[in-house]
């Protein structure tokens, strides 16, 4: 009887993390399961890649606080770990890059028995024999190829973000999604397929990005999360309990919201060098505001949900900050 051959697929989640969610981890159930019920893929791993301090989002905490929680809601996987990578990084790093440095260390990890894939299952081995049937099925089919395929893993707000005016290279969206794939989770408030089909370059790789329905429709952010712990409320079932403890011993999110409150997203600082830069003996602050901010702005509903937009507007001079 002929085997079928599987192509081996690894996760990779990059975000703040802010803290990590139990809708975070779920994303990568969600993902494996769709690749598997495909029947053309299997998912060996996952790995959570959070951002390094220098993305300067607003509200964002120092990364050693977000990769603790980070390893702290991976220990009841035995699929997914955390990679700290990206956060040492000492500048923020495009999420392109991210993918090529994973990208390298499979290739040069190789499939052999001692590879990257298998330090994690080994570091991972006692909860995987407690739990024999999630191994029988994930390793008993024949895959094809040695290197396993590396996907990025989203929610649909950030594949919308594409369309944000310089908040991606349009060379890194046709490599993000020509080399590698995106498997993207639907999320409230954001309707992909009409995304995608509105829009050319991913039209263009429609193949390469794989839509997965969240039925269950699950609001969790970790805004929201953030939000409740500035009112002492509970967040107990919307994060793992390791991570809520966590929290509490180390008493965040109190006051962090002020945190990056007058810096500029360091993408957009990367990319609107030109546009964002003060501008000097300007006539009409304001006609010179608009044409600048409207391009930013147009299409930023992802902005708008996340960040705060504050204009400083001196004599002859403005800044746009998001
Ligand atoms: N409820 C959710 N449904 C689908 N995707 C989600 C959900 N929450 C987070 N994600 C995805 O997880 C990844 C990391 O997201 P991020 O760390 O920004 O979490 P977040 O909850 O969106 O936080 P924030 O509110 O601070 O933006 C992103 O790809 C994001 O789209
Ligand atoms: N140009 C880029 O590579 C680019 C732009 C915006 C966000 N991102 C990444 O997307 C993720 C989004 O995270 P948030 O949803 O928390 O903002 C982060 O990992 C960030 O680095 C990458
Ligand atoms: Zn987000």
């Amino acid at each position: 009887m002929a085997v079928q051959m599987k192509t081996k697929v690894v996760l990779l989640a990059c975000g703040s993390f802010n803290p990590i969610t139990n809708m975070h981890m779920r994303m990568f159930e969600l993902a494996r399961d769709y690749l598997k019920d495909t029947g053309r893929y299997i998912v060996v791993k996952g790995i959570i890649s959070p951002v390094g301090d220098g993305y300067k989002k607003k509200g964002l905490i120092e990364n050693c606080h977000r990769l603790e929680m980070a390893r702290l809601a991976s220990e009841s996987s035995e699929w997914i770990s955390v990679d700290d990578w990206e956060s040492q990084q000492p500048v923020w790093v495009e999420t392109a890059k991210v993918l090529r440095h994973h990208h390298a260390g499979l290739i040069s990890s190789g499939d052999s028995d001692n590879n990257d894939l298998d330090t994690v299952r080994c570091g991972k081995r006692r909860k995987m024999e407690q739990n024999r049937n999630i191994c029988q099925i994930d390793f008993s089919f024949n895959t094809k190829g040695d290197t396993p395929q590396l996907k990025l893993l989203c929610g649909a707000d950030v594949l919308e973000s594409f369309a944000v005016p310089n908040l991606w290279k349009p060379e890194d969206i046709e490599e993000i999604l020509g080399r590698y794939g995106v498997v993207c989770i639907t999320r409230c408030g954001s309707d992909a397929e009409k995304f995608i089909s509105e829009s050319d370059v991913l039209s263009r790789h429609r193949k390469n990005i794989h839509v997965v329905q969240e039925w269950v429709t699950n609001d969790i952010s970790a805004t929201h999360v953030r939000c409740a712990i500035r009112k002492g409320h509970s967040v107990r079932y919307l994060l793992p309990d390791p991570v809520v403890r966590y929290i509490q011993d180390h008493s965040l999110y109190k006051e962090s919201e002020q945190k990056n409150a007058d810096d500029i997203l360091a993408p957009l600082q990367r990319y609107t060098s030109t546009n964002y830069r003060y501008t000097q003996n300007c006539s009409d602050p304001f006609a010179s505001f608009f044409s600048v901010a409207f391009g930013i702005l147009k299409k930023s509903s992802y902005l708008f949900s996340a960040q705060c937009i504050v204009l400083n507007i001196m004599p002859g001079k403005f800044l746009i900050r998001l």
